[in-house]
């Protein structure tokens, strides 16, 4: 497998790697939108006990949500150091010889470990200028761990100290969403959160010629939330009122994003927005996802409290496997996949 990493440096952008001009970043609606700033949420608050101040993070992340659906998150409790670490490791892995990396190559989605390049977003044939890990990260045992590489040294252990604490992050938004939204306090405990995650480790090497190229398609996440770890390097946009967003870069914080579950789940409140990540030509960028799911037979569907005659329900009951195979048929795209969950309204 031809991975962008194998090589330092790139002098020109081979043809596969060229989308048409309609495709390209330059050319999608790019109106000016220095004015518009995704929302920064201060969660410091969110860890004091005061049932107060609680509700009043928990309505702010609501706002955000409804308003962007994204939103980035600071004082959230995961350590620096537990984030510069698990970066480093993974950095180190994609600056690996090629024959090092080898074993790890596969397009094999049931794998618990693998390193590939390019589409997973779309069968189109151009190529996203993007290798990248996916991996199960939680729950932690001693089989997962024993399919994470062995190289770097520092690469197991980072990667269970980033997870647990990105998990613990994950939990607190959960609970946060669903006091915000009026919900029980547990509903999104259990197996609506408690599937295996995933992440997706992205690196985006330097791009001799960014305006040709994509880092990712436009796409939305299929699963509940994810909590994104940008690094310093711009290269996100999110889909906003029909321009896109950059997500500037902020200092230790995450980027959180919802996925097609909580859309649907939510009714519609909490919907998952479309987004994608460009190159550039001057450093290598790296983003770390982490996608929380439900379980493979976990029923969905909109949740009671969030249907009304107002707002009657916008999708039908599924299990979440179900969603999986559409979103892969589908090739990601938002409508397309809502449309085999969606209810006609009248
Ligand atoms: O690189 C990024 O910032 C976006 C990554 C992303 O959207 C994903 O992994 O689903
Ligand atoms: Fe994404």
């Amino acid at each position: 497998m031809e991975l962008l990493s194998n090589r330092p440096l790139h002098a020109s952008v081979p043809d596969k790697y060229v989308f048409p001009p309609e495709k390209r970043a330059a050319l999608l609606h790019d109106a000016p939108s220095s004015d518009v700033a995704l929302p920064v949420v201060d969660l410091q608050r969110a860890y004091l006990s005061d049932a107060g101040r609680r509700r009043l993070v928990a309505e702010e992340i609501i706002k955000a949500g409804k308003e962007f659906g994204f939103f980035q998150v600071v004082n959230h409790g995961v350590a620096e150091d537990a984030v510069r670490a698990f970066r480093k490791a993974s950095a180190e892995f994609f600056a690996m010889p090629a024959e090092e990396k080898l074993p790890y190559c596969s397009d094999d989605q049931s794998k618990p470990f693998r390193v590939a390049s390019s589409t997973s977003y779309d069968r189109n044939q151009t190529r996203y200028w993007r290798d990248y890990l996916k991996l199960r990260c939680h729950p932690v045992s001693d089989e997962l761990v024993g399919h994470w590489p062995a190289k770097p040294e520092s690469f197991r252990s980072s990667l269970a100290e980033f997870s647990a604490q990105v998990h613990e992050l994950a939990q607190t938004l959960l609970l946060l969403i669903a006091e915000g939204l009026g919900l029980d306090e547990g509903f999104f405990a259990g197996d609506l959160s408690g599937g295996d995650t995933q992440m997706n480790v992205n690196y985006y090497p330097p791009c001799p010629d960014p305006s040709v190229t994509l880092g990712l398609l436009p796409h939305c996440d299929r699963h509940l939330l994810t909590v994104l770890s940008q690094g310093d390097v711009a290269g996100l946009q999110a889909s906003y009122r029909g321009r896109w967003l950059l997500v500037r870069p902020v200092p230790g914080a995450f980027v959180i994003n919802f996925g097609h579950q909580m859309e649907i789940v939510t009714n519609g409140v909490l919907a998952s927005v479309e987004h994608r990540a460009l190159t550039n030509s001057a450093v290598a960028r790296m983003s770390v996802a982490t996608l929380i799911m439900p379980k493979m037979d976990c029923r969905i569907g909109p949740a009671p409290d969030m249907v009304s005659e107002e707002n009657p329900a916008k999708f039908r009951e599924f299990v979440f496997r179900e969603f999986m195979a559409a979103y892969d048929t589908a090739a990601a795209n938002r409508e397309d996949v809502l449309e085999y969950f969606r209810i006609e309204q009248h």
